[in-house]
């Protein structure tokens, strides 16, 4: 698990808690670096010390300046995935989904707790664990919306 001192919520804490209640078994490392740009070597570390897949917790600024950050940030993350070929959810939080700071917080939280939980199953049960759920319009952070 990578995250950043820029994020205004350690959603980290969330997600572990989430993992240690729901797969204990789940042995997690957390990496903390100082913002999005640094994430990528962090998570790059982490794949060579042996983890089987990476969840990383960005958060992004509302100025342009935070959104090429974050498109600079997100090409690196694919990458490194490709080349490595593990996954590394990218769990991000733009400053600017919402005005109300308490909405902002809910979303990092519930985001990083379900996005935790899908990285921990596809590391578990494989390539079919979320099948069950395919189409059924799934969002993090947000409601779902639904199947059509
Ligand atoms: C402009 C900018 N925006 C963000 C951001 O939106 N989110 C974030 O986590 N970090 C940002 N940073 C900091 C860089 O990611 C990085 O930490 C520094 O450039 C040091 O390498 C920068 C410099």
């Amino acid at each position: 698990m990578v995250d950043t001192t820029f994020s205004r919520v350690d959603m980290a804490k969330y997600a572990i808690e989430v993992l240690r209640k729901k797969v204990p078994a789940l042995k997690v490392k957390r990496y903390t670096v100082p913002g999005i740009k640094d994430v990528a070597v962090a998570a790059k570390r982490l794949l060579d010390e042996g983890c089987d897949g990476v969840i990383t917790l960005g958060w992004v600024g509302p100025t342009m300046t935070d959104k090429f950050s974050y498109l600079a940030y997100s090409i690196a993350l694919q990458m490194l995935q490709i080349n490595y070929g593990k996954h590394i959810i990218d769990v991000t939080v733009h400053e600017d989904e919402t005005d109300d700071p308490r909405k902002l917080k809910e979303i990092a939280v519930q985001r990083a707790k379900e996005h935790a939980e899908n990285l921990a199953l596809l590391i578990l049960k494989g390539p079919q664990a979320l099948t069950g759920l395919a189409g059924t319009g799934q969002r993090q952070g947000w409601p779902d919306v639904g199947p059509l």
